[in-house]
């Protein structure tokens, strides 16, 4: 399998190539040449294997030029090994034809976990057969950057340093982020919003110099490994409720794109997937462009479900290449409109993104309200995220198809907001319950590019 970037001017790459390359080399997001098909036979087999099983045989028509098939079994072992839920992924259902997808068994609490644990065991059998080591610089609202960190920490061929932005994330997924002591892990609170350490962090990547010095690599959506791996789920889900002799539909909390984007290509490769619902919250720009208002950027909000106060989508790229077929330039030339604040979407594009995707957005006392009633309804607590998800699937439920909504992050992650819509405390595991106790190790750093290069310069492998 060959892969090949949205705005179609970077050398095409193998599996392992791109994995490790990050940000194509002309600012775009790779993708694999051909989208590969399952038939619905095979589809069919899928139904009461294990997690594990599902996940190799929905990658491997991806990965299979670069890695092993054994190693690669062993690879998908070694990842999930360590999910505190036998079934990795398990359903929770809601009401009559609503269900919750948990995807917050990992070690992180966030379904982030999913991809990044798959990824750090990738890096490490790419970077030990290459005698290689990279810099890793990753930009996050919460949940990337503790997940990353997680995956990454301790190993000699990797640094890795995380871009947060200062005072926007939640006190649990800071903590996470700082009190990892392994000196190859760099926690940097950056002055500005998510989308501010995004755009740096792409600023990195375009500055050929720093990039090729550092070996820089990223484990952000940009890298397609990780939607790859979220691709899994989707079948896994689809397949426990009855596809694919059964149409079904998922309600995905949305910011960076990256999950629901997973969907689309679990849609492309054959599972019978009836709608994709992107629920956002107050930071709304996908669904003012799904509502056919173009893609125009705002201030971005602070608000309860922080990991997705993003407005600069950056998946939303890869959905537009196959919105506007396949046409590199088209997409080379809407980004550089975005630059400037935005763009408006061709009819025909609109008609393709809506072939697939429907949207809602979802207020803050929204949020807190449908806390309050999931709990009420004896379901669970649920992480404010989740919560924008279940208020939007409930608007596009159907009764004859069922709906899947995407539980993304546990409650004890962001429990100011759980408390305060439930009147309840959502604890922390048992293995994390001296998080508070743990001492802290962050820099506070500008949102300035040479500021930012400088800094990792000089802290690569102390
Ligand atoms: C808990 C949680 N929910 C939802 C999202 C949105 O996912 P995506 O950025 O892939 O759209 C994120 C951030 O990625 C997240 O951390
Ligand atoms: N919500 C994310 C934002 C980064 O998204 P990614 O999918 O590109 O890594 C986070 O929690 O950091």
């Amino acid at each position: 399998m060959k892969y090949v970037s949205t705005r179609g001017q970077a050398p095409e790459l193998s599996f392992e190539e791109a994995m490790l390359t990050g940000l194509a080399r002309d600012g775009g997001l790779y993708l694999p040449a051909e989208i590969p098909v399952m038939s619905q036979d095979e589809i069919a087999a899928l139904a009461g294997l294990s997690y594990e099983e599902i996940a190799f045989r929905v990658m491997w028509p991806y990965v299979s030029g670069s890695f092993a098939e054994d190693e690669f079994k062993a690879i998908i072992a070694r990842a999930y090994e360590g999910f505190g839920h036998d079934a990795r992924a398990p359903l929770k259902q809601l009401n009559e034809n609503h269900f919750l997808l948990e995807l917050f068994h990992g070690p992180t609490l966030a379904f982030k976990d999913f991809a990044m644990q798959l990824i750090g065991q990738l890096f490490q059998v790419a970077l030990k057969r290459r005698g290689d080591r990279v810099t890793i610089v990753g930009a996050t609202s919460g949940d990337t950057g503790s997940a990353a960190i997680e995956a990454f920490r301790g190993l000699d061929a990797v640094d890795v340093f995380i871009l947060y932005p200062h005072g926007r994330v939640s006190e649990v997924q800071r903590r996470q982020m700082t009190t990892p002591a392994h000196s190859n892990v760099h926690a940097l609170a950056v002055d500005g919003d998510f989308d501010d350490c995004q755009a740096v962090l792409k600023d990195m990547f375009n500055d050929f110099e720093f990039r090729d010095g550092v070996k820089l690599a990223g484990v952000n959506s940009i890298n397609f490994a990780r939607v790859l791996a979220q691709i899994v789920y989707y079948f896994s889900a689809a397949v426990s409720l009855g596809a694919p002799h059964r149409k079904i539909s998922f309600t995905v909390p949305t910011g960076n794109f990256g999950d629901i984007f997973a969907g689309y290509l679990a849609k492309r490769m054959g599972l019978p997937i009836d709608r994709l619902v992107v629920a956002t919250n107050q930071n709304d720009i996908l669904h003012r462009c799904l509502s056919g208002e173009g893609y125009f950027k705002g201030d971005t909000i602070p608000s309860i479900s922080p990991s997705m106060d993003i407005q600069v989508s950056s998946n939303f790229e890869r959905a537009l290449y196959y919105a506007y077929g396949e046409d590199g330039s088209a997409v080379a030339q809407l980004m550089d409109e975005l630059g400037n604040g935005g763009f408006n979407v061709s009819q025909g594009a609109m008609e393709a993104l809506r072939e697939s995707f429907d949207s809602g957005r979802v207020s803050e006392d929204e949020t807190l309200e449908t806390i309050k009633h999931t709990l009420a309804r004896n379901v669970e607590l649920v992480c404010p995220h989740t919560a924008v998800g279940i208020k939007v699937a409930e608007e596009y439920r159907a009764a004859d198809v069922p709906m899947i909504t995407l539980a993304t992050a546990h409650p004890a992650k962001f429990p100011a907001a759980v408390e305060k819509a439930s009147g309840e405390h959502p604890p922390l595991p048992s293995r994390m319950s001296d998080l508070y106790e743990r001492p802290e190790r962050v820099t506070r750093i500008a949102n300035d590019l040479g500021t930012l290069e400088d800094h990792i310069r000089r802290h690569i492998a102390e």
